[in-house]
């Protein structure tokens, strides 16, 4: 089954890159942060910001594996896509993705976020105005 994407154009800049010109790699972290930022931001009217900060939901990630499959430079634009894989009790599934414009899939991340309580810390179910949001953005 294929879920909705979201997904943001970006073109790597001279700060996302090492002195090989290359992207180095903790920055696709960074920009997926980004892109998970953007994306929350379109579905609750919140935002992240809102969430963390008046909701007090954390969205810590528990689980991250990444495979690198083609190198980005400065300058290259790529498309950075978030899907939902899973939605589960405490916690979402999310598979992210870099792709150059010429269709060159250049890395992809399996992520785990934990929503927690960020006055104890401890995970706590989705709440329910997220869970709703995701469910009707992404229809399983
Ligand atoms: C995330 C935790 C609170 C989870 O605590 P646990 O005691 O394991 O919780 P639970 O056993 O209840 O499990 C809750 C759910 O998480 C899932 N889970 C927990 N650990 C894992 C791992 N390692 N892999 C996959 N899934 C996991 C688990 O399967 C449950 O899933 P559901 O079926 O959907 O309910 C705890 O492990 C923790 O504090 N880990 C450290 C997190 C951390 O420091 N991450 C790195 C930086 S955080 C960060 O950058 C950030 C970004 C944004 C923010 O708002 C806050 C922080």
């Amino acid at each position: 089954m294929t879920h909705p994407r979201f997904e943001v154009k970006h073109r790597i800049r001279f700060s996302e890159c090492d002195p090989a010109g290359i992207v180095f790699y903790p920055q696709y972290f960074v920009l997926f942060n980004d892109l998970m930022e953007a994306w929350i931001d379109t579905l609750l009217p919140e935002g992240f910001a809102g969430t963390i900060g008046q909701k007090r939901c954390g969205l810590p990630t528990a689980h991250l594996e990444a495979d690198f499959k083609a190198i980005s430079r400065m300058g290259d634009e790529v498309v950075l896509s978030i899907e939902l894989e899973r939605l589960g009790n405490k916690s979402l599934n999310l598979a992210l993705a870099c792709t150059g414009v010429d269709g060159v899939l250049r890395m992809t991340v399996k992520q785990t976020v934990v929503t927690t309580s960020l006055d104890t810390h401890a995970a706590i179910p989705v709440p329910d105005h997220l869970r709703q949001a995701l469910s009707a953005a992404h229809p399983h």
